[in-house]
């Protein structure tokens, strides 16, 4: 174990602090005992912005810079406007530290529910594009109220953003056994973004001769990852499409319960952030019903990004040894599930 790690956490909304507490339950356990482990907890999120009208004030920004990572449970409330906290907080923070790579795992565990027939193999990874498309908040309404209103939200796509994600997916699909990538997006209609993407990938694919390349438009795609998700290795997608597709991906894989990623800045020069792929799920907030295990997971990406790999193996053969034993009839808490997750890493 190389040096420390010095921890952002921002639990955030709704279940997002009773799954944060649970992933840092099995990140204390992860870590041998001299390994020093320092958390800053920041209190950015829903009662934040009651309190006080603030989502990411720049003093915060400021601070969360000189951590080493992001550890963040999930943002949004039924109490603050839809938008106020996802865009002034969660997207701000993922532009702010140029998270151009989503990067979102999907495997279908054994003995987890999948609604898929015959249980195929499922391993892929979308590369998700993380600063720019629709979200980057191009748009504006006029008339807003009115029978007249008129609203845009323009998708943004530079050649530069394009070329350093695909850049990213070519250079993970090489690394992974299958060598498969497959471009998802809709240039059949989207014709000006949709071709600068395919474009990209045809040129970056000269370089990478022996991955094979494959291109699918996204209402296409959610057929494949439904009826062929084995034919899925590394997908690579803009921002809105790699939304959605890994709900989907989550769906199909045991459930959003158990859905990673990490918001990834490549270069080193700002922390990345790690997250499960869910919200924060109102609806089962104070419950004890989240699942932990995809916070959990998202812990061991952060691991793998800061050089961590034994630790983080030690987490994913925890998650899948636990997973092996879950009875679906006898669901548990999700301080329970933690409680296993640790006891398994630290045996
Ligand atoms: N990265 C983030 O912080 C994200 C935030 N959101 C925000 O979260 C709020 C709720 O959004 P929704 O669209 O309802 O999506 P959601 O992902 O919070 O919930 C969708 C469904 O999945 C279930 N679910 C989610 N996480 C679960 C877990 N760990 N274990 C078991 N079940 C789980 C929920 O109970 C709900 O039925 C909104 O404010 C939304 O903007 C949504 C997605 C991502
Ligand atoms: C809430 C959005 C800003 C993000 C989202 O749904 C996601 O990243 O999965
Ligand atoms: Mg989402």
């Amino acid at each position: 174990m190389a040096s420390g790690i010095d921890l952002a956490v921002i639990p955030g909304d709704g279940i997002g602090p009773e799954v944060v507490a649970e992933g840092l339950k099995v990140l204390r356990a992860a870590l041998p005992a001299e390994a020093k482990l320092e958390t800053t907890t920041y209190d950015l999120g829903a009662s934040r912005w009651h309190r006080t009208g603030e989502t990411l004030p720049d003093a915060e920004l400021e601070r969360l810079k000189g951590h080493d990572a992001i550890l963040l449970g999930a943002i949004g409330d039924p109490t603050v406007p839809s938008g106020v906290l996802e865009r002034g907080l969660l997207l701000k923070l993922r532009f702010a530290f140029d998270h151009y790579v989503n990067l979102r795992p999907s495997r279908l565990f054994p003995n987890t529910p999948s609604p898929l027939a015959g249980r195929p193999e499922i391993d892929f990874v979308v590369v998700r594009e993380g600063t720019e498309g629709p979200y980057v908040g191009n748009g504006g309404s006029m008339r807003t109220g009115t029978p007249a209103e008129v609203a845009t939200e323009v998708s943004l796509n530079t050649a530069y953003g394009v070329e350093r994600l695909v850049r990213d997916g070519f250079a993970r699909a090489a690394a992974r056994p299958a060598r498969r990538l497959t471009l998802v997006h809709k240039n059949n209609v989207l014709v000006h973004a949709g071709h600068l993407w395919k474009r990209t990938v045809d040129r970056v694919a000269e370089e990478y001769p022996d991955v094979q390349v494959d291109y699918l438009h996204v209402d296409a795609a959610t057929i494949f990852l439904v009826t062929q998700p084995q034919r899925f290795d590394v997908i690579v997608t803009d921002n809105l499409f790699g939304d959605i597709l890994t709900d989907l991906a989550a769906a199909i894989t045991g459930g959003i319960g158990l859905a990673a990623s990490g918001n990834i800045n490549p270069t080193g020069a700002f922390p990345s952030m790690f997250e499960p792929v869910h919200g924060s799920a109102p609806d089962i907030a104070g419950t004890g019903k989240a699942d932990p295990t995809a916070t959990v997971l998202s812990v061991a990406l952060l691991l793998r990004h800061l050089g961590h790999e034994t630790e983080a193996a030690r987490i994913e053969d925890a998650v899948t040894a636990d997973l092996a034993e879950r009875d679906a009839d006898s669901p548990r808490t999700t301080e329970t599930i933690g409680d296993a997750l640790a006891a398994r890493v630290s045996a």
